[in-house]
């Protein structure tokens, strides 16, 4: 086992810094080492591995992931958290690398040429929703990530995890279930934050699965945004201005009375599967 560098508590480092937290930058920071080592537990192991950490802030899931002795990118916009991120490289050399910036204009892949890399975020709620779309709406499978583990507000997660039938289920729950299995690894109550927020949260982990066969990530996401954009209607009325979805119905005997929120992700595969192959 190496040794570990001693560094100060977290509220210290925040006040040697002066860095109050922005509200117009999202920011709740976590500041419990232990759970902060939970939260960096659920990705597996992490030592000599490539770690993208989005929204580091003062560098508390850093540490955490630093300890664990993964190798980490970490891209934060803020510039007064700019002086204890480099701090904390300095405590962990060449373990840490810290990038100025706006994570939702800096493609991922770029930043480890030819490697795979974990990615690990605990960011505001928009920028997360955001970014995780991004990370599993590509048409290209598997992604270079080889996991993402985010934190998002519980309701969010639950959207995510959402089984058909529930009224969580909706567009976000094919995007992350058709070919991953997303799962919710961790739930963190609001008193852990700094300021706390108004709503629970949840850490959510998703590890890429099989791409079924023939299905462009684009077509499937056109299907299910007709479908639940108009999600009390029957599919007969909401697939009818997309050419060709009233006759897949028929072809996968889907009945057409049915709503979007009772199919499964299996039958939504199924109707973009045939509309690719159009
Ligand atoms: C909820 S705070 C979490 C900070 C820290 N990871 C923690 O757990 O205590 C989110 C962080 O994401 C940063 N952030 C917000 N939008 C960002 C963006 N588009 N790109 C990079 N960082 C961003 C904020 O400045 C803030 O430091």
């Amino acid at each position: 086992m190496t040794d570990l560098p001693d560094l100060p508590p977290l509220r210290e480092v925040i006040n040697a810094h002066g860095l109050f937290a922005s509200k117009a930058l999202g920011q709740n920071f976590l500041f419990d080492e232990q759970l902060l080592g939970r939260i960096a537990a659920i990705p597996g192991r992490l030592r000599d591995t490539n770690v993208l950490e989005v929204g580091p802030g003062p560098g508390g899931l850093t540490r955490a992931a630093l300890r664990a002795g993964a190798r980490v990118t970490a891209i934060e916009m803020d510039k007064r958290c700019m002086a204890p991120l480099g701090d904390l490289a300095a405590a962990f050399p060449g373990q840490l690398t810290v990038i100025e910036g706006d994570a939702t204009k800096v493609p991922a892949d770029s930043l480890f040429p030819g490697e795979p890399y974990a990615i690990l975020a605990n960011l505001p709620y928009n920028v997360g929703t955001q970014l995780f779309t991004g990370w599993m709406g590509g048409e290209a499978w598997p992604p270079r990530w080889s996991s993402l583990t985010l934190m998002f507000q519980l309701e969010v997660a639950e959207r995510i995890v959402a089984a058909p039938g529930s009224d969580a289920y909706g567009r976000l729950a094919v995007l992350a279930q058709w070919r991953a299995t997303p799962k919710i690894a961790l739930k963190v109550h609001r008193s852990a934050f700094t300021p706390p927020p108004k709503v629970m949260s949840a850490m959510v982990h998703v590890v890429p699965g099989e791409m079924p066969e023939g299905v462009s990530a684009r077509v499937l996401e056109r299907v299910t945004e007709a479908a639940f954009g108009q999600r009390r209607k029957m599919l007969r009325q909401s697939l009818k201005g997309m050419p060709g979805a009233l006759a897949a119905l028929e072809a996968l005997e889907i009945d057409p009375a049915r709503r979007a929120e009772t199919l499964s992700v299996a039958e939504f595969v199924a109707i973009a599967r045939i509309l690719t192959a159009a």
